[in-house]
């Protein structure tokens, strides 16, 4: 299968969908389908938080899902698991700052899809040396999902970077929603990751639509 050019990479980072078993109220294979079919351009596994799969269990959801992904042409990315990943042949993965470290990743990943979570310009310049390929920021907005998320950010840091020349590609993340979706792109970011706006939809592709809606209204 054609991995993703890094030079599509800001396009696939528009609505970029987020989530593992937890977020969901049904089977996570559905709830990746009608993302799909609603528009979303890449996919991160994130299985994470209380209650989360782990061992062969979280290896077969990963695969499901995958397969998904791969039917229908969307970028598939670990969270964190860098073992997972390498065994899946994954396009990608994301790490943060408290994971392992970026320069060990990178070599451990060749030439796939390095995403780092960054809240400084100290943070951006060492992730940069570290070859990442793009940055997650946040939390923009309040959100339930992270019990770690640092203090919300609001869109200040994106608009610094964008100030100080950091040409990178950017997602925000954290309470991203349609509603406020242009926000975050008005500030300079290319995309937003979103998690329950999506996973927790009365209509997921529905939701879908309206955050594509809302990304493609801001001309940057
Ligand atoms: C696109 C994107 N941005 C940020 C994060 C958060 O990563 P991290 O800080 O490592 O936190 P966890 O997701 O591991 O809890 C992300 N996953 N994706
Ligand atoms: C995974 C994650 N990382 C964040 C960060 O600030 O780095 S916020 C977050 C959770 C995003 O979920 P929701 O869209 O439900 O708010
Ligand atoms: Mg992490």
């Amino acid at each position: 299968m054609a991995r993703i050019s890094k030079e599509n990479l800001k396009d696939a980072l528009k609505v970029y969908f987020i989530m593992g078993s937890v977020n969901c109220t049904i089977h996570p294979t559905e709830v990746l389908r009608q993302a799909i079919a609603g528009g979303i351009t890449m996919f991160q596994f994130r299985e994470k938080g209380k209650g989360a799969l782990i061992g062969d269990e979280k290896y077969k959801l990963a695969k499901e899902l995958q397969w998904i992904c791969r039917d229908n042409q969307i970028p598939f990315l670990v969270n964190d698991d860098i073992e997972l990943a390498m065994a899946l042949d994954a396009d990608g993965v994301h790490i943060g700052q408290e994971d392992e470290p970026a320069e060990y990743v990178r070599k451990q990943i060749g030439d796939k899809i390095l995403g780092i979570s960054v809240h400084s310009y100290e943070e951006a310049t060492a992730a940069i040396q570290s070859g990442a390929d793009y940055f997650g920021i946040g939390p923009i907005f309040l959100t339930e999902t992270k019990e770690d998320a640092k203090p919300v950010q609001g869109t200040t840091v994106i608009q610094e970077f964008r100030a100080n020349g950091i040409t990178m590609p950017i997602v925000g993340i954290g309470g991203i929603t349609p509603e406020n979706a242009a926000i975050v792109i008005s500030a300079g970011a290319d995309g937003v990751s979103v998690i329950t706006a999506i996973s927790k939809a009365a209509s997921i592709p529905d939701a879908v639509i309206e955050l594509k809606k809302s990304v493609f209204s801001v001309k940057n």
